[in-house]
C-alpha cells in the first residue's frame, strides 16, 4: 500500500482512538511505512500517536485491543532486570550507522513507573503507552534509528483504585512502593541498564513530583539522564518566552511570570529562567526566583506557608496570601501567566481579560495536556485579548479563523527539544546532561521564526518543520556537549554547519532496510 493511499484510510476513521490503534498496527506489521508516514506527514500523524490521542489510550490501555511494544519491568523481576534486556528480541539488530562510523552502540531508553501521565495522574501500567509514544518522537523528530530506542515501563504497583479493582488489569495489583523499595528498584533499572549497553540515554517520563525530582537528582551527575517534564518542559517553554519577548520587544529581566500549577513542569521552568536570569544578565539564583511566581491548589505559594512540599520552598516569596487566580493576576500584574495545573478552564474569560488589560500583548501558556486539561483554549486566548495574545499550548489546538485569516496555535511542547537533545547526547556518547544544554537549546530555538511570524503570534517553527528544527538543535547541542566535555564522543566537526552536516549524515533514513 502506498503512504498516500494509508493516508487516506487513516483520515476515513472517525475516532481519533481507531487511528491510533490503526498506526500501531502498521507499525507491527509494516513498519517501513509507518516509519515513511511518521516522517513525512509528522505534523497530521502525531496527533494520534502523543498527545493528545495517547492520554486517551494509556486510560484505556488494558481495554484496547493492542500488543505492548516496550519492555515490562515488574518490581518483583528486580534482580532479573538485565538478563530481561539481553532477551529484549530488538537488540539482536545492529544499527548499521553506528558499526559502520563509530564502532559503538548507543541506546535511547524512555521509563516510566505511570503514576503523573501527562496531566491525567496514575494510570497505572497503562502508562507504557506514553514511553511508547514518546520514543516515536526520536525518530519522526530526530531520526535516530527506532532500532536502537527502548521504551520502558517499570511497575512498582498503583494507587489508582479503579485499576486496582478492574479484573483486565495485567499490573502488579497493590499499592505503590515507596521509598527504600522504591528507590532499590530504580537503581537495580539503572545498575542493568549499565552492564547491558556502553552507552545509554535515559529520558525519565512522567513519575509523579516526588520521585521526579529525587530520581534527578540521583542520577544526574553520573550518568546520561533527563527528566523530560523538568527539564524538557523548561526548554520548551523558555524557547517560547523568549520568542515571545522578541515579539514585544523586552527583556527577560523585566518579566513577572505567573504560574497555575505548582508541579514538576513549573518549577522546571521557574528554574530555568532562574538559571538564564543569572548566566545571561548577571542576577543571584535568588534575585531571579523573585520572578516566578506560583500558585498551587490551595492559593498562592509564599513564604507564610507551612504546607509547602521541598520543590516549591525556592519560590515562596515574601507576599501576602492570595487565594484566586484573578486577584493574584490583578495583584501581581504579571506579563505572563503559565499553565501546569491540569485543571480545565482555569483561565477564566475574567483571568484572560485581566492579563490583556495589563499587557499591550500578554504572554498566555496553558501548557496542561491533553488537550482536555489545558487552562483555557486557543481560541478563548486570542478572542478574549482581541488577538493580542503570545499563545502557546502544550497540546495541539485547532486554527481559528478570524475576519478571513486563519490563525494557528504555537504548541509548546517538550517534543520539540526533547529528540535532538537527546540524539546529541547518543551521538557523543555524553556522560552526563547540563543545565546549559536545555539552556542553549531554548535560546537557539527562540531564534528560528521570524520577525514577521512573531507579529503574528508564531513563536515556534511549526511542527511540519520538525526535522529540520532538530538538525539545527541536535548540532548545537552536540557541538556545545563536546566543548563542555561532557560529550565524550569522537565526532569533532569544527562549527555548527560541519556538525549540521554531520547530524543529518546520521539520521535515520526511511524506509528500513529489508533486513529488519
Ligand atoms: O507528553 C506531552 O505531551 C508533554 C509532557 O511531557 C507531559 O505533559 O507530561
Ligand atoms: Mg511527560
Amino acid at each position: 500500500m502506498s503512504v498516500a493511499s494509508t493516508l487516506e484510510d487513516i483520515r476515513s476513521k472517525e475516532h481519533d482512538i481507531d487511528k491510533y490503534l490503526y498506526l500501531r498496527n502498521l507499525q507491527r506489521q509494516r513498519e517501513p511505512e509507518f516509519y515513511s508516514l511518521l516522517v513525512q506527514h509528522t505534523e497530521e500523524i502525531l496527533p494520534y500517536v502523543y498527545t493528545p490521542t495517547v492520554g486517551e489510550a494509556c486510560q484505556r490501555y488494558h481495554h484496547l485491543p493492542l500488543v505492548p511494544r516496550g519492555l515490562y519491568l515488574d518490581a518483583g523481576s528486580k534482580d532479573d532486570f538485565l538478563a530481561l534486556m539481553r532477551a529484549w528480541p530488538q537488540q539482536e539488530v545492529r544499527h548499521a550507522h553506528f558499526e559502520d562510523h563509530m564502532q559503538i552502540q548507543t541506546w535511547v531508553v524512555v521509563v516510566t513507573d505511570g503514576e503523573r501521565i501527562l496531566g491525567l495522574g496514575d494510570l497505572g501500567t497503562g502508562g507504557m503507552g506514553i514511553a511508547e509514544g514518546k520514543i516515536l518522537l526520536y525518530t519522526a523528530a530526530a531520526g535516530v534509528d527506532p532500532r536502537v530506542c527502548l521504551p520502558v515501563f517499570l511497575d512498582v504497583g498503583t494507587n489508582n483504585e479503579s485499576l486496582l479493582k478492574d479484573p483486565l488489569y495485567k499490573g502488579i495489583r497493590k499499592p505503590r512502593l515507596r521509598g527504600g523499595a522504591y528507590h532499590e528498584v530504580v537503581a537495580n533499572f539503572m545498575a542493568a541498564l549499565r552492564q547491558w549497553q556502553p552507552h545509554v540515554l535515559v529520558q525519565f517520563e512522567d513519575f509523579a513530583n516526588h520521585n521526579a525530582f529525587e530520581l534527578l537528582n540521583e542520577y544526574r551527575a553520573n550518568a546520561c539522564v533527563f527528566n523530560d517534564d523538568i527539564q524538557g518542559t523548561a526548554c520548551i517553554t523558555l524557547a517560547g518566552l523568549l520568542s515571545a519577548l522578541r515579539a514585544t520587544g523586552k527583556s527577560l529581566t523585566e518579566q513577572r511570570i505567573l504560574f497555575y500549577g505548582a508541579g514538576e513542569a513549573g518549577t522546571g521552568i521557574a528554574e530555568l529562567i532562574a538559571i538564564a536570569l543569572e548566566r545571561r544578565h548577571g542576577l543571584t539564583r535568588e534575585e531571579a526566583r523573585q520572578h516566578c511566581l506560583f500558585m498551587d491548589s490551595k492559593g498562592l505559594v509564599c513564604a507564610s506557608r507551612t504546607d509547602l512540599q521541598p520543590h516549591k520552598l525556592p519560590f515562596a516569596h515574601d507576599h501576602p496570601f492570595q487565594r484566586g487566580l484573578l486577584d493574584a493576576v490583578n495583584t501581581f500584574r504579571p506579563t505572563a501567566l503559565i499553565g501546569v495545573s491540569a485543571v480545565k478552564n482555569a483561565f477564566t474569560p475574567d483571568v484572560v481579560q485581566a492579563m490583556s488589560s495589563i499587557n499591550e500583548r500578554p504572554i498566555i501558556f496553558p501548557l496542561s495536556n491533553p488537550t482536555s486539561k489545558a487552562e483555557c483554549t486557543f481560541e478563548e486566548a486570542f478572542k478574549g485579548s482581541a488577538g493580542s495574545v503570545l499563545f502557546a499550548s502544550g497540546s495541539p489546538f485547532p486554527p481559528i479563523n478570524t475576519d478571513g485569516v486563519t490563525q494557528h496555535a504555537a504548541q509548546a511542547n517538550n517534543a520539540y527539544v526533547f529528540p535532538a537533545i537527546g540524539f546529541a547526547a547518543v551521538l557523543t556518547r555524553a556522560s552526563t546532561i547540563s543545565d546549559e544544554v536545555f539552556l542553549a537549546a531554548a535560546e537557539m530555538l527562540s531564534h528560528m521564526t521570524t520577525l514577521e511570524e512573531l507579529s503574528r503570534g508564531i513563536i515556534f517553527p511549526r511542527f511540519s518543520a520538525i526535522q529540520t528544527v532538530s538538525a539545527s538543535l541536535t548540532a548545537a547541542v552536540a557541538e556545545q556537549m563536546v566543548r563542555a566535555g561532557e560529550g565524550k564522543g569522537p565526532p569533532r566537526p569544527a562549527g555548527q554547519s560541519a556538525w549540521e552536516a554531520y547530524v543529518r549524515s546520521k539520521m535515520f533514513k526511511v524506509p528500513l532496510q529489508s533486513k529488519l
